[in-house]
């Protein structure tokens, strides 16, 4: 995206970048009582598995002349009412427990994490209806439920676990979406979008290991609950054969002797109340492990001032520039409108946008920040963000209108009809996998190759972008290159589709000089050798003069000029490209001063109705701003939004 997008995403990869992948598994073993409780935890769960090798007795065995017995070397805990050991009762009893817990965690987590991703991933109406429906379950009372399934199915553990995990779903499901929320808006996942994954792919290798901190936190903390619940029915005599050992049973038996024999109640009651401690200390680790260690009604153009309705779908004439041409373009845009929806009211963004690309051609497409540049290209690849909406226009590919193609058939065109690459490539990159990876990936997903023959063509891509060490770039992760080597990365993923069009939305401006100049003297390289067209964002006219074939200059959200490269350096015929050329400091002449344009582009809400550049113009009359400009044919080829081109083309050979 050109540089007010991607600041944002420049500064949120900055924060990422300081995350490195297994960050928090090192921030759990720096903190000593999570460690502890993860040790309480395995060591309890070992005891109650290999009860039947470690313990000292046959947890039902009776021995009714040794009842309610304290601490001893025959029974080191204990003994019940029935002279039964305690030890050997809470070890067979822990292996009914921890399975009832793993079954309630295992039915929050299975309902739970897919719809949350669903639901954050998706979002719209397909989040709508999993919240809507989350508040339904969350309503429920969990212990009336669960007795209704009991009484159905009596002494049933299983099913009593499994429902009481389906009733806690709804909590895991909100942080999951949550996080998916934030995750889903990071670059590297548009940028695999642009790539062409598929959208299971991409939650399941990029969006999911980003909510496994939370996923885990949930999932202990419900552990402790599910541990209390289970405890609770066994208490109540609900779930478990009275003779069978219970963590729950054993403490109701201790409080119907608490007055004979106190110590009876403290085995059972201690291991419950260190199980459910343990879980809930594992969890504030790792989420603090996981936080430290590391998303007026009146028509366009209609009248001054005010928010407008955007206008309907409706490709205006757009006269077709240049000499005539015998090839088909890759791509023809017509009468794109993007609109930002604000409840009923729209406020156009991009006003009727048309143009060609041919095939091996670069288009350079120019303005200052905010004409709508890039909100013109994420329409192009259909990755407009939430709130903006295309109200309107085509974009042709061969003989389909990209933008009517369903969903699912776009998904697939992405990266092969389209690609693209963004100011900020190492935004565009998931720091938590290494390069070859996210390269085989995508290889894969385009040429349906196998692990090895992805690596191979992983590989080649690297060298083809002139990487020198292609094995070991690809063995690193995103943060532990350069800049300018993240860019030839980002042409690599970029050129895996072979695509018929590359969108570029600043590919240089976040590099040095020299960089810049090896970039993109690779593009032009790579152009010739792949023939693919280039969309070149810039607001760079050096740039503009070393890539490009034409030139589409862009102010206040619709093209004002089209022409050829030579052209616009000699003889621009709109006074807003003249006045961008000559406030460019690469463009001015020695010794002479910039010629700063007086005024800013106005805000979409204010767009005037006639000339939106009239009020900074040096040549604006009162026919500018009486009504709306066309964009008209003005010979050689050449396009103009403007009253004023025999003034200018007179100018210009004067001056
Ligand atoms: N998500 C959004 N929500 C609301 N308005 C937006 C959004 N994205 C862009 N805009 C608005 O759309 C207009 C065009 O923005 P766009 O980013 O396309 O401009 P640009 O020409 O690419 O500028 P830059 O070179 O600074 O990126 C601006 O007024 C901008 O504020």
């Amino acid at each position: 995206m050109s540089a007010g997008l991607d600041r944002r995403l420049d500064e949120r990869s900055r924060r990422r970048r300081s995350r490195r992948p297994g960050a928090w598994w090192r921030g759990l073993a720096a903190r000593p009582a999570g460690l502890v409780a993860l040790l309480v935890l395995n060591l309890l769960v070992l005891a109650c598995v290999g009860a039947s090798l470690i313990a000292p007795h046959d947890p039902r065995a009776q021995d009714l002349a040794n009842v309610l017995a304290g601490p001893s070397a025959g029974h080191p805990l204990g003994t019940d009412t029935l002279g039964r050991d305690v030890l050997s009762r809470i070890l067979f009893g822990g292996r009914r427990t921890f399975l009832s817990v793993a079954e309630g965690v295992a039915a929050v987590l299975i309902v739970g994490v897919p719809l949350g991703l669903v639901a954050g991933y998706a979002g719209r109406l397909v989040d709508q209806l999993l919240g809507r429906l989350s508040d339904v379950v969350m309503a429920i009372p969990a212990i009336i439920l669960v007795l209704v399934v009991l009484a159905v199915l009596p002494q049933n553990q299983d099913a009593a676990m499994v429902t009481f995990g389906l009733l806690g779903a709804p909590g895991v499901l909100r942080v999951v979406r949550g996080a998916a929320l934030k995750v889903r808006e990071e670059p590297y996942i548009t940028a695999a979008r642009v790539a062409g994954l598929s959208h299971a792919r991409i939650i399941a290798r990029h969006v999911l290991p980003r909510v496994r901190g939370p996923v885990i936190v949930q999932a202990t903390i419900f552990a402790a609950y599910a541990l209390l619940f289970e405890t609770g029915l066994a208490y109540l005599g609900l779930t478990a054969d009275p003779t069978a050992p219970t963590w729950g049973g054993m403490v109701a038996e201790a409080s119907t002797v608490i007055q004979q024999q106190s110590w009876l109640l403290w085995p059972s009651g201690m291991v419950i109340a260190i199980t459910i401690v343990a879980f809930g200390l594992l969890g504030d680790t790792i989420r603090d492990a996981a936080v430290g260690g590391g998303p007026g009604g009146k028509p366009a153009g209609a009248g001054a001032g005010g928010r407008r309705q955007a206008r309907p779908a409706e490709p205006p004439p757009v006269p077709r520039s240049g000499t005539p041409r015998r090839e088909s373009p890759v791509l023809t845009v017509r009468g794109l409108s993007v609109a930002l929806a604000d409840g009923d009211r729209e406020t156009l963004l991009v006003d009727g946008v048309g143009f060609d690309v041919m095939p091996g051609e670069t288009v350079g497409l120019v303005g200052e920040s905010g004409c709508g540049k890039s909100v013109t290209a994420l329409a192009l690849l259909r990755l407009l963000p939430r709130g903006l909406l295309r109200t309107g226009g085509e974009v042709i590919e061969g003989d389909r209108d990209l933008l009517r193609l369903p969903g699912r058939t776009f998904d697939l065109l992405r990266g092969s009809a389209l690609a693209y690459i963004s100011q900020e490539p190492q935004a565009a990159l998931d720091p938590m996998v290494t390069i070859g990876r996210q390269m085989e990936e995508v290889v894969a997903h385009h040429d349906g190759a196998g692990r090895a023959a992805a690596r191979a063509r992983a590989l080649e891509l690297l060298a083809m972008v002139e990487i020198r060490d292609p094995v070991r770039v690809a063995a690193s992760c995103p943060h532990e290159i350069s800049g300018g080597m993240a860019q030839r990365v980002a042409i690599a993923l970029a050129l895996a589709g072979r695509p018929r069009l590359l969108i570029a939305d600043e590919p240089t401006t976040a590099l040095d000089v020299t960089v810049q100049a090896e970039v993109l003297g690779l593009l032009r390289r790579l152009q010739g050798e792949t023939g693919m067209a280039i969309l070149l964002i810039t607001h760079d006219w050096g740039v503009v003069a070393d890539l490009c074939d034409r030139t589409l200059v862009m102010y206040a959200g619709q093209i004002v000029e089209e022409c050829a490269v030579e052209d616009v350096y000699d003889r621009p015929l709109h006074p807003y490209t003249r006045g961008l050329l000559r406030s460019h400091p690469s463009l001015a002449a020695d010794g002479e001063p910039l010629l700063a344009m007086p005024g800013q582009v106005p805000a979409p809400a204010d767009w005037p109705r006639g000339c939106r550049f009239a009020a900074r113009c040096p040549l604006a009359g009162r026919d500018c701003t009486a009504a709306p400009i066309p964009l008209a044919d003005v010979g050689e080829g050449r396009l103009s939004r403007c009253l004023r081109t025999d003034r200018l083309l007179v100018e210009e050979v004067r001056s």
